[in-house]
């Protein structure tokens, strides 16, 4: 199988942040990014997405990062981080062509646009100004941004999606059709990496996990092996079990594991 992305972090990278790790992002996988907060996940796709610099070596389709500029990164990586709902008066759809590709054909585009806002429920916003979206709203915009960048219809070189809590502020129904629409670009041949907090979700939606704590790298597998109370309590402090529910079991938390509820 060829390869989106290899992430080589021999130093201590990112100031402190982040310790040494070695990971790839195959072409056409789904990775979960899932560990407490400030354990180093968006600082992880940060330094792969090239917005924050670090020591060791990241290497996007076998070519050292660095040696990228940022227009050749904009055609082959799609990087969506948390961001507040904006103030500007722009409106959706104009928005939304910032975004589109080079050298893709007008008709094309349309074609794509019209089948992110169909997908993503915003065909009736296009003409709304930005500033006046609901959260949900602003975020299905922005996720139709970044995947009109990587579109494969209209964008043949996308190699590798960064998603950084994507399904923040999504409804449930929202969240089905990211779902799918995540489901069409790794079958094109993405490789994904999204930063998640819904535990149950990882467990059920990815081809695997990586899992943070303070910086490093704590597991890393299939998310039946990885999804494990004795890994994950201690990582998060918290207790958890497995209850059977038909095919894969439902992860839940039950309470704070001993020692984070002495520290508290
Ligand atoms: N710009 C910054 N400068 C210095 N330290 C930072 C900066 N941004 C984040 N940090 C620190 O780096 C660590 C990792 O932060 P990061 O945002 O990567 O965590 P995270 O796993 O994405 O957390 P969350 O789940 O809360 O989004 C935290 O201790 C945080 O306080």
């Amino acid at each position: 199988m060829t390869t989106s992305l290899v992430l080589d972090l021999r130093q201590v990278a990112v100031r402190q942040r982040l310790r040494p790790l070695s990971l790839q992002v195959p072409a056409g996988s789904l990775i979960h990014l899932i560990g407490p907060n400030g354990a180093g996940k968006s600082t992880l796709l940060s330094a792969i997405g090239g917005l924050t610099s670090c020591e060791g070596e990241i290497r996007l389709l076998d070519r050292p990062l660095r040696q990228w500029s940022s227009a050749e990164l904009a055609l082959h990586r799609g990087y969506l981080c948390q961001q507040a709902l904006p103030y500007a008066l722009m409106p959706v759809f104009q928005y939304l062509t910032l975004h589109q590709p080079r050298n893709a054909a007008e008709r094309d585009i349309d074609g794509a646009v019209g089948y992110l806002a169909e997908a993503l429920s915003l065909a009736d916003k296009l003409n709304r100004p930005l500033n006046r979206l609901s959260g949900g709203e602003w975020q299905r915009v922005r996720l139709a941004a970044v995947l009109l960048q990587v579109w494969p219809a209209i964008n043949p070189r996308a190699s590798l999606l960064l998603l950084d809590e994507p399904a923040a502020s999504l409804d449930i129904a929202q969240r089905v059709a990211l779902d799918s629409l995540l489901s069409e670009l790794t079958a094109a041949g993405l490789g994904i990496l999204v930063c998640a907090h819904d535990l149950n979700h990882s467990l059920r939606h990815a081809g695997e996990i990586w899992l943070l704590s303070a910086g490093e790298l704590a597991a890393r597998g299939h998310p039946r092996d990885v999804m494990q109370p004795a890994i994950l309590s201690p990582v998060f402090g918290v207790k958890f079990e497995l209850l059977p529910a038909g095919g894969t079991p439902w992860l839940v938390a039950s309470g704070l594991a001993p020692q984070a509820a002495t520290a508290v």
